[in-house]
């Protein structure tokens, strides 16, 4: 918040100084009154003249002040705001994998949404006008002190009692924001839930229980904010009441000093026109700081995610492999206490193939994530060329490993931009890569070629071609490590097949596949198969020295059918 203010300190100045210039300028219209009343009651035609041509400049002059004030404070606001969510997002992206996956995605978008519109409501609003209100207060106490100290006495008396309201709500309020937060957070996870899963609603005929289950979730969350307004308008009531309280008392006070003699009717109109602007400031100020003390766990929410600071990958060291990646009783476990992988000593040498087979949930994802540097709460350890990993530079890591996941990720623009993520790759670079991974062909026959729209998440593609784009995306970058996590199982298998022999004719490209695809002249190409069962590695060697030594693994590999190419 803090950081997302300085960066507008141009526009906070420009609109203090404005409020600042409004505010006092609107309390002087107090001894415009009372100097146009008095000269009326007096017969002073000279200080009427001179009380009406002040008066037609300083109005329209005040008016163009106000103009500017509220322009700059709404450009305030949206600068404010456009920051924070730009930190925020850029805070999201800052975490590591383990980090980011520890939160729903719905609560980062309720975040970017639901919450930063709260704190724009109830903090950034209110602190502007509790701001304005201050300088009101502030500039109606001096005068009225000059034109009346027992007035002013005693509506600084009723003050007290009105400023010890907020302090009374302030509490309940924090509680019911935070409430409505959360809710909204839920709401926005639960909705997105039920989106995602669109196809599985129709096709099994869940339409009914989806409207209920949105009825239901709706209705919670539109209860919850409503609790928080209903605290909210108790405080705007209990406020309202003194308020007007006090400004009866100034009324009767200054009309009985009138009356004994010691105060003239202009004063009389100038005290009300300045006890609104002592009265109102304070209204205003009593329902605007619950409001700020509400938000606060919202902003404290939104601070945590806009200031996240990953400790595990603070190392500076640029990643090299010229010889090989090592794990060395290396365990992982995602929740304490149940461990996924366990004493895994494992070395990969630079420009070797190799394949990983395992049952399902023995921990090949798993390995490859660690290896590639999502997950860090490891024990053990995993090296590039002899240097821990969490000492390593993670940009630059990141640059030197490229997985292709089962599921596929597309964004919703065109095949050329899915394959080149937004970096600049020769024409030469982009057809070598989709030849790569065999759709060269099937592009050049649709209509829009490489400029052919993907749709939500690839929705225009098949799983296979969807596949093979990705296949394109990761061979375009070049890396010297490439992941297939079954990133080959959409496809058919001749052409899994075609794609993957192609990898393995790259000599300078290590190769990690994860594969079920137990297809022996497939496996036999390969320099290493590495068998895992229940987080542990069972076996390490070639397809034959597996079959002919290993027990465990010439069962595994007949159970699971071998498919013929
Ligand atoms: N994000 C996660 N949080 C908690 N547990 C997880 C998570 N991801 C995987 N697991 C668990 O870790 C174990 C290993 O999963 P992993 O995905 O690594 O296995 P796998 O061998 O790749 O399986 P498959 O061949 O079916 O893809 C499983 O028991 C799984 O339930």
């Amino acid at each position: 918040m803090r950081k997302a203010l300085l960066k507008n300190k141009g526009l906070i100045a420009l609109t203090v100084c404005f409020s600042l210039i409004v505010s006092s300028g609107s309390v002087l219209v107090a001894i415009l009154l009372q100097r146009i009343i008095d000269a009326a009651v007096k017969g002073d035609m000279g200080l009427f003249q001179q009380t009406l041509i002040v008066s037609i400049i300083y109005v329209p002059l005040l008016g163009l002040f106000g103009y500017l004030y509220s322009i700059c404070s709404k450009a305030l606001i949206r600068g404010w705001t456009v920051t924070l969510r730009d930190q925020v997002f850029r805070g999201i992206l800052r975490r590591n994998f383990e980090q980011f996956s520890k939160t729903n995605t719905a609560d980062y978008l309720s975040a970017l949404s639901n919450d930063i519109k709260l704190i724009e409501e109830n903090y950034v609003q209110p602190l502007l006008l509790t701001l304005q209100n201050v300088i009101i207060f502030v500039a109606s106490l001096l005068i009225m002190l000059f034109l009346s100290p027992l007035v002013t006495g005693i509506l600084v008396g009723c003050m007290i009692l009105m400023f010890t309201v907020p302090s009374l709500f302030g509490k309940a309020l924090q509680k019911r924001q935070e409430a409505v937060s959360t809710q909204m957070s839920v709401f926005t996870s639960r909705l997105k839930d039920m989106l995602s899963g669109y196809e599985v609603i129709k096709s099994y005929s869940m339409s009914k229980h989806a409207e209920k289950k949105f009825a239901q979730e709706n209705e919670i969350a539109a209860n919850t904010k409503f609790t928080a307004d209903r605290t909210l308008a108790m405080n705007e009531g209990v406020s309202g009441i003194l308020g007007s309280l006090t400004q009866f008392a100034v009324v009767f006070i200054a009309a009985y000093l009138i009356l004994t003699g010691k105060l003239s009717a202009g004063s009389l109109v100038a005290l009300v026109q300045l006890s609104n602007g002592f009265v109102g400031p304070v209204l205003v100020i009593m329902q605007n700081v619950p409001r700020i003390q509400g938000v606060k766990p919202v902003v404290k929410r939104i601070d945590a995610l806009a200031e996240y600071d990953d400790h595990y990958y603070k190392g500076e060291i640029e990643p090299v492999f010229h010889a090989n990646l090592q794990a060395s009783q290396l365990s992982f476990a995602y929740k304490e206490g149940r461990t996924v992988l366990s004493d895994i000593d494992l070395t990969l040498f630079k420009g070797k193939k190799y394949a990983l087979v395992g049952p399902s949930g023995c921990g090949k994802s798993t390995l490859v994530k660690l290896l590639s540097g999502s997950y860090a709460g490891y024990d053990g350890s995993i090296t590039y060329d002899g240097i821990e990993l969490k000492q390593l530079d993670r940009d630059l890591l990141q640059q030197m490993v490229s997985t292709i996941h089962q599921q596929v990720y597309m964004f919703d623009t065109d095949i050329r931009e899915n394959i080149c993520l937004y970096e600049n790759y020769s024409e030469e670079e982009i057809q070598t890569a989709i030849q790569m991974s065999g759709i060269d062909q099937w592009i050049s026959q649709l209509p829009n070629g490489l400029s052919s729209a993907v749709g939500e998440n690839g929705s225009n593609f098949s799983g296979g071609q969807r596949q093979r784009i990705a296949v394109a995306r990761a061979l375009i970058r070049n890396m010297p490590i490439l992941i297939l996590d079954e990133g080959t199982s959409a496809v058919d298998m001749q052409t899994a097949y075609e794609i993957e022999n192609r990898l393995l004719a790259l000599s300078d490209l290590t190769l990690i596949t994860i594969t079920h695809n137990l297809n022996p002249d497939l496996l036999g190409s390969y320099d290493q198969v590495i068998y895992m069962n229940e987080g542990r590695i069972a076996g390490v060697g070639s397809l034959e020295e597996l079959l002919e030594q290993n027990e465990g693994f010439r069962r595994f590999f007949t159970l699971e059918k071998p498919v013929a190419v």
